[in-house]
Order: C-alpha cells, then structure tokens, then sequence
C-alpha cells in the first residue's frame, strides 16, 4: 500500500498575511486543495494523510476535503512545532499496511502525477529518493559576516524538492533516531542520511516551486495560467 502524507501544518510568516498560506486562493482554489487534487487523481496513491494545525482540523474537513471530495484522504491530523514533528505525526496516522511513503509539502501545488511515479519507481528499487533539480544559479558559501569561504562547483549542487519517498519502515526508523539524539532537519532526506543511508535524487521540476514569500504567489498565478 502506498500513502501520501501531505504537510500543511506550518503558519506561513515568511509569506506575511493574516491567513496562513495553505489556505490562500489561487485561481478562486486554495495552494492545499490544489495539492491535494493530484494525489487524489493518483493511480499510485491509495490514502492520503493530511497534517494541519491542530486548531484547523475541523476547517480542513469541512473547507478543503468535504468541499473538493477527497475521498483518498483517511485521516486529517494535527502537526508540531517543527515541519519535522508534523511528518513524524503524519508518518504514525498511516495505514498499518503501509509499504511506500510520499510525502509532500501541501504548498507545492504544482507538483504531477509523473513525478509522484518516479518518486515511488526509485524508492522501491533504492529505499530513498526525492525529486531535485540542478541548481541554476552559482553558489557561495559565507561567513557570518558574508564575506566569501568557497564556491562549490555547480555540477554536484542540486535543490532538493518534495516528493521525497521513502519505504515506510525505513523513514519511521530515522524520525526515531532524529528524536532521540534531539537532531532537527526541515528536511526528511537529511534524516535519512544520519542514519547512513544512501538516498537517490530523481528529476524534479522546475515548476514544483514550493510557495514560501510573497512574490511565489506572482510566480504561480503565472504558471497556472501558462501550464495548468
Ligand atoms: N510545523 C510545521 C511547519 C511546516 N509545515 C509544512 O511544511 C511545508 C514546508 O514548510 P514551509 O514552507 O517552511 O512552511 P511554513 O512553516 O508554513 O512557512 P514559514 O517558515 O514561512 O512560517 C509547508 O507545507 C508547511 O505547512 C508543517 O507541516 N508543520
Ligand atoms: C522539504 C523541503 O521542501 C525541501 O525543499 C524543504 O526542506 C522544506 O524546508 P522549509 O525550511 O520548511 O522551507
């Protein structure tokens, strides 16, 4: 069985408005019911586990998944403090026959069904994998007063993305061993790689821009009207 937990448990602050950015409209849609959407139409997905702010539970059901009739959505849960409490709440609401995990940031909403599949062909073959793409522009690494250290060559350098999908067992083992030695990472391939696991990077997309500040609402109003 493969579920989808997707996490919408976060505020929002770097985007600036009094709503938390989940719940922002695009398109007359909000970012989370446009996410949502893809998975349900999945072929791959059979459950999804939806993570939200605890108080935002009962708004979710009635205002995102009653509304569109997600009907994949098994369990809506509340997150953490942290994006990785939120995942690791979401990880234990899964099924119990759960063999795959995909797990996805509720405010990529342009993330497709073809890299949901790539995502879970190559965790079955590797256990691990997360879309990425090249990085485009060339980076450097600073000091703390921004004075120049290094610049790594741009080949090796890849932004990392969600979809990341794990097998299950092996993504619940290195949630637990992050709790216990009190390590703390936004970003579940790096727990996956503390616990000396390789993990395989499959191609990304350019378009999969997870919405964080406010001109990536300027970005995906215009992908919408240009791909969608
Ligand atoms: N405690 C948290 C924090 C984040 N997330 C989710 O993780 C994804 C990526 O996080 P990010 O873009 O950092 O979202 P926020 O934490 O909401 O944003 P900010 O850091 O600007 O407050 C989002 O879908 C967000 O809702 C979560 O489920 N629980
Ligand atoms: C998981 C992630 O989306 C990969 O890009 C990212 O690490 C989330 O991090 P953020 O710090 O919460 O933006």
């Amino acid at each position: 069985m493969i579920s989808a937990v997707v996490v919408a448990g976060g505020k929002g602050k770097r985007i600036g408005r009094d709503i938390s950015k989940q719940y922002i409209k695009i398109n007359e849609k909000e970012i989370l019911a446009w996410t949502l959407e893809v998975f349900e139409k999945s072929s791959e997905i059979d459950e999804i586990v939806l993570v939200v702010p605890g108080d935002d539970i009962e708004f979710c059901r009635k205002a995102i998944v009653d509304k569109y009739r997600f009907a994949k959505v098994r369990s809506i849960v509340a997150g953490g403090e942290e994006r990785q409490y939120s995942v690791f709440n979401g990880l234990l609401s899964c099924s119990g026959k759960t063999e795959i995990v995909v797990i996805h940031d509720g405010v990529r909403p342009f993330i497709n069904e073809g890299l949901i599949k790539r995502t879970i062909e190559e965790s079955r073959e590797f256990g691990a994998c997360a879309a990425a793409v090249p990085v485009k522009d060339t980076i450097k690494v600073v000091d703390d007063k921004k004075f120049i250290i290094s610049t790594p060559d741009r080949k090796i350098l890849y932004a990392v993305q969600t979809p990341q999908t794990f097998r299950y067992d092996l993504i619940l083992r290195a949630h637990r061993e992050a709790m216990e030695k009190n390590v703390l990472s936004t970003d579940d391939t790096a727990l996956v790689e503390n616990i000396g696991y390789k993990v395989k990077l499959t191609h990304g997309d350019y378009f999969n821009i997870k919405i964080t500040t406010p001109e990536d609402l300027i970005f995906a109003e215009a992908i919408l009207r240009n791909v969608k």
